[in-house]
């Protein structure tokens, strides 16, 4: 239950005349529980796996499976919620009845459905907000209103295609908790992303796609240490002739800049001469350059 196998998937779109090759043997498997980023560089072909997965197109070869069912069969669909990246919804319905919407899509029972649409709405801070339409909701609200159509069924699979650009800090803090708790309770989430420190938050692991395929698949501990190309060491006081430049922050707060092999040595140096180490922060690489780095093996 709420495994996904992506098979060998195969898809040119032809574009006046001329083939793009969005997909070339895009392969991958997705465990049931598991939190799994889907990350690469725009045009990567992210967006046409997500649409196949959906059966929202075709692919030209190959087959995703849901707990082994073709993914072309409602019985497969039905396991599955998604959250669009834009959600385009019809906006004169309000938050209540877009749920209400939703689950009619999935065939709940309308009582059923008012129940759970309440709690949603609870759940995602928009009970005040439920008889408003739509359209006159923030890109948060929305993208709340879109979470919360996703799980109505409770499906056992959530895709989500960049589910966290656009919202502000509280409003992250609130969909890695419900991502975190709905994978708890044995949900598989698929999300794309390309925040790489919402990534290194929640996912178990991480998939790096270009050019139609999947190029690395990386752990959370991978990606964190790919990731980082040194540390700011902030300490109490400045050490004369230990080759390392201090930058002075203010009275008794110091900074040391270094490279990741380093700070083994530094922490050493600065134990011995009882200096002391208030915080280590990682410096990190921004994801182009962490792109760059995976696609030009
Ligand atoms: N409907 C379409 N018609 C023609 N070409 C398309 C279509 N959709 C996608 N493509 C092309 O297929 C390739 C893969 O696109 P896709 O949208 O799947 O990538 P993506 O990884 O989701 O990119 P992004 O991060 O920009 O959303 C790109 O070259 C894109 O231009």
């Amino acid at each position: 239950m709420g495994k996904v196998k992506v098979n060998n998937l195969f898809k040119t779109y032809k574009v006046k005349g001329k083939k793009v090759n969005a997909l070339n043997g895009m392969s991958f498997e997705i465990e049931q529980g598991e939190i799994l980023g889907f990350l690469g560089p725009n045009g990567a072909g992210k967006s046409t796996t997500i649409k196949i997965m959906l059966d929202l197109i075709r692919a030209d070869k190959g087959e995703v499976l849901i707990d082994g069912i073709d993914s072309r069969l409602p019985e497969a669909r039905k396991r599955l919620g998604f959250m669009p990246e834009n959600p385009q919804y019809f906006d004169t319905l309000t938050g209540f009845d877009l749920l209400m919407f939703s689950a009619s899509m999935y065939g709940i029972d309308k009582d059923v459905a008012k129940k759970r649409a309440w709690e949603l709405l609870e759940e995602f801070e928009l009970k005040e907000a439920a008889k408003r339409p739509v359209r006159k909701y923030s890109k948060g609200m929305i993208q709340r209103v879109g979470f919360a159509a996703a799980i109505i069924h409770n499906p056992e699979i959530l895709i989500l295609d960049e589910p966290m650009s656009g919202l502000d800090p509280i409003g992250r803090v609130l969909f890695k908790n419900k991502m975190r708790e709905l994978s708890d309770k044995g949900v598989t989430i698929f999300f794309s992303s390309h925040i790489i420190p919402d990534i290194e938050d929640i996912c178990s692991r991480v998939i790096i796609v270009n050019k139609g395929k999947v190029v690395k698949s990386l752990t959370r501990t991978e990606i964190k240490y790919l990731t980082t190309t040194g540390f700011t060491i902030i300490v109490n006081k400045e050490v004369p002739n230990l080759g390392l430049k201090f930058i002075k922050l203010q009275e008794g707060l110091y900074e040391i800049k270094c490279a990741k092999d380093e700070i083994v040595n530094i922490i050493d140096l600065l134990k011995e001469k009882k200096v002391i180490i208030f915080d280590i922060l990682p410096t990190k690489k921004d994801l182009e350059n962490i792109f760059l780095d995976l696609t030009t093996y």
